[in-house]
Formats: structure tokens, C-alpha cells, sequence
């Protein structure tokens, strides 16, 4: 159970960019976090990690704090996580010795699917590569807790359809997975839950079953919590 008590973010004086407050993620979930861009996505997934510095975090793994735990997640983001100057095998053994449950066998599995040159340096890769040697190393991690920030950027509709197959191909039904993306019609069959966030807070939590009940899909609920306007474009041409 990964749980939010409260976290708070912001700048100055200004308005919190992130509030969240009681937020409870049950072991073996997999949470969709939408929202508009500027909604704080980003922010909370960073906040979790412990990344960056926040107002107030309380945040828990099954009852210790987060940063106690931190070979129990893998952070999956565009900015990259991996040591740039080490190549893709240097880096596996880094990621051998911190984290308990790596597997080397997956991750070479995944090197060798997407191409990668296992004994070339990583700032030698294209950003394209570098973003798959990303998801290599997070997916190998074994971690309990992973969280992916746009794991789709820049990638081609192919790349993106085998990494969904691959990552649940490959899950053991006890991991915790946060995902913020923009491709709703790509995660909707995967994602258990939905986390709709709207200036920093979290507008709206709930199961994808139940909004299947409803006869809705997660486009219109985006649309009716961000109070989508169809034709607001036009006061531009005006
Ligand atoms: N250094 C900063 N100073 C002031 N505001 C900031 C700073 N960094 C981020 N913000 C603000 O925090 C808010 C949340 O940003 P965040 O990156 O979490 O959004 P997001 O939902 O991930 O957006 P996107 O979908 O565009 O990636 C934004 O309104 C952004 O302007």
C-alpha cells in the first residue's frame, strides 16, 4: 500500500502547485494520472520519489516512509535516471547491486528488443535510445512501486503498443503502477484506476469498472472535469 497522508508543494506565495491529502494505492494497481498540462502530474510522481523540495510530505511504503524503501521503486522519466557515462552493461551492475531483485536476464532481453549497444557509452545514444535504455533499467528493477512519467514521449505507435505488452507481460501481479500520460485511448484497457488531477490537486479517483458501468470513457470524464470548452479555440480567431 503506497499512501499519500499529505503532500504540498509550492512556490513563493502562490497558490500550492500540488495538494494532496489522503490518497491510499493498494499493492497490484495500475493508476492512470491524467490531467492538463500544469495540472501537477509530474510534481506528484517527484514528490513520491522524494525528488525536489516540497511544503509538507508524509508519505508511506506499507506503513515506513518512502525514503527508507527506495530499492522498492523505480522512477521512469524522460530526464533519465541512468549514469550517462557508464554503458548499458557498467549500468547494469550499478542497478545489480542497489536494487535486490534486478533481472539481468529481462533487462538484456530488453536491450537486445530495442536495439540497444550494450557496450556503448549512454550519452552516446540517441534521445530516442536513451529513453528505451530508461524503460529497460525500470522495468529490470523488480521494483514493487513504478512510476512512469510520459513513458510514451516521442515514441512511435508501434513502440509504444510492445512496451504496454511488454510491461504487462512481464508483471507479477504485486506491483504498484503509476503511469501519467496524455494517451488516454492507449492505457484505458490497461489501467485499473484513474487519478484525474486539475491545479495541483486530485479532481477525480476512480475505477475504470465502475466508469465502464457508467457508459463513459476516460475522454469524456477528462472533458467534463476540465470543463472542456469545444469552441473556445475560437476566441483566438476572432
Ligand atoms: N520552478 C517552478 N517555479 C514555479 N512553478 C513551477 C516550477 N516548476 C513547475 N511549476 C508549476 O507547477 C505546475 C505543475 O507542473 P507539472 O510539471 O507537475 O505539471 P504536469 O501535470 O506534469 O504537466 P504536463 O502535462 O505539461 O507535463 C505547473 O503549473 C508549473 O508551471
Amino acid at each position: 500500500m503506497l499512501e499519500l497522508k499529505y503532500v504540498e508543494k509550492s512556490f513563493g506565495q502562490s497558490r500550492p502547485i500540488l495538494h494532496v491529502r489522503d490518497l491510499r494505492i493498494p499493492s497490484g494497481e495500475i493508476v492512470g494520472v491524467l490531467g492538463e498540462n500544469g495540472s501537477g502530474k509530474t510534481t506528484l510522481l517527484k514528490a513520491i520519489m522524494g525528488l525536489g523540495e516540497v511544503k509538507y510530505r508524509d508519505i508511506a511504503i506499507n506503513g515506513r516512509p518512502v525514503q527508507e524503501q527506495y530499492d522498492q521503486l523505480a522512477f521512469i522519466t524522460e530526464e533519465g535516471s541512468y549514469i550517462p557515462k557508464l554503458t548499458p552493461l557498467q549500468y547494469a551492475d550499478f542497478l545489480a547491486a542497489f536494487y535486490p531483485r534486478f533481472d539481468l536476464v529481462y533487462y538484456n532481453k530488453l536491450l537486445k528488443f530495442y536495439e540497444l549497444e550494450p557496450n556503448k557509452r549512454i550519452r552516446t545514444f540517441s534521445r530516442g535510445q536513451k529513453s528505451k535504455l530508461e524503460i529497460s533499467a525500470g522495468m529490470a528493477k523488480g521494483a514493487k512501486y513504478i512510476l512512469m512519467d510520459e513513458p510514451f514521449l516521442g515514441k512511435d505507435m508501434f513502440t509504444r503498443r510492445d512496451f504496454l505488452k511488454l510491461m504487462i507481460g512481464n508483471l507479477k501481479g504485486d506491483e504498484t503502477i503509476l503511469i501519467v500520460t496524455h494517451h488516454l485511448d492507449e492505457i484505458e484497457t490497461v489501467i485499473d484506476r484513474a487519478l484525474i488531477m486539475s491545479r495541483g490537486r486530485i479532481e477525480a479517483d476512480f475505477y475504470m469498472d465502475d466508469l465502464r458501468e457508467q457508459g463513459k470513457d476516460l475522454t469524456a470524464i477528462m472533458a467534463e472535469k476540465a470543463g472542456y470548452k469545444p469552441d473556445r479555440y475560437k476566441t483566438v480567431l476572432e
